[in-house]
């Protein structure tokens, strides 16, 4: 028989975590980890048509507009019918989560809820490799050799809109957003939000409230199976 699939949402405003909680949580539990920022990555490395004009927005620090991330999005989602996932990033805006909506039913949203305070110090130490999208924090998870990535050992970059002058917008758009999109999914009864200023205090909590739902992976584990 095959294990019942298993799909979820991680939201948070900039900096909160998404991308490493998400890390954790595909390598613990064998999710695939999905991002929309790796999907625009993708997309304009490959010159398609929706990467071409999302590229345009990103690189005035704009949102993509919603018809541009469904039409990339949700048909990627539709090809992965046989497998569990978490995705990072998607939906972020109301429209994006009926359009979600219509294709799946979640079974989580794990929703991020940090100070400003704990944003705005994270962020200013973001180092990102552009290509990857892989992110490194100085303090927290620096990387092996000072600006350089570890796998690829090319230059980190820190993006403008992550300094607090341009942070203070971006909350606030993110607020305006995510707004409906939580009460969405708190309507549903699927919504969980985990508040504080440390991932490695907030990670036990998503780690036995995800237990409690799905089959842990340990990482000795050479012989496990991951999740269809
Ligand atoms: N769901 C989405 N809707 C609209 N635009 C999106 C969406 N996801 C990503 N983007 C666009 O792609 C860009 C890169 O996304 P990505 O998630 O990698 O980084 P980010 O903006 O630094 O987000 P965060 O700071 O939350 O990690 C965003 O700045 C935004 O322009
Ligand atoms: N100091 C500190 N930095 C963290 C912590 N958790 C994540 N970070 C860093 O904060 C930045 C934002 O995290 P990220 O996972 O990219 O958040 P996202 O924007 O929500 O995807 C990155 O540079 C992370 O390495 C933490 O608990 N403490």
């Amino acid at each position: 028989m095959m294990a019942k699939l298993f799909r979820a949402v991680i939201m948070g405003p900039p900096g909160s975590g998404k991308g490493t909680i998400s890390e954790r949580i595909a390598q613990s539990f064998g999710l695939k980890h999905l991002s929309s920022g790796d999907f625009l990555r993708e997309n304009i490395a490959a010159n398609t048509e929706a990467g071409v004009l999302a590229k345009t927005y990103i690189e005035r620090g704009l949102m993509v507009p919603d018809h541009v991330m469904t039409r990339l999005l949700l048909p990627r989602l539709e090809e992965m019918t046989r497998h569990s996932w978490l995705m990072d990033g998607f939906p972020c805006t109301l429209t994006q989560a009926k359009a979600l909506n219509s294709t799946c039913d979640l079974d989580l949203v794990i929703s991020l809820n940090i100070p400003y305070e704990t944003l705005k110090d994270r962020l200013s130490d973001r180092w990102i490799h552009p290509a990857s999208g892989r992110v490194y924090n100085m303090g927290f998870n620096p990387p092996r050799v000072q600006g350089r990535d570890d796998l690829s050992g090319e230059p980190l970059i820190q993006h403008d809109n992550d300094q607090p002058e341009a942070l203070v917008a971006r909350l606030r758009h993110y607020k305006d957003v995510a707004k409906p999109v939580i009460d969405l999914y708190k309507s549903k009864g699927i919504l969980h939000t985990f508040s504080g200023t440390e991932t490695d205090k907030i990670w036990p909590y998503i780690n036995s409230l995800l237990s409690t739902k799905i089959p842990s992976r340990p990482e000795t584990d050479t012989q496990h199976i991951p999740l269809p």
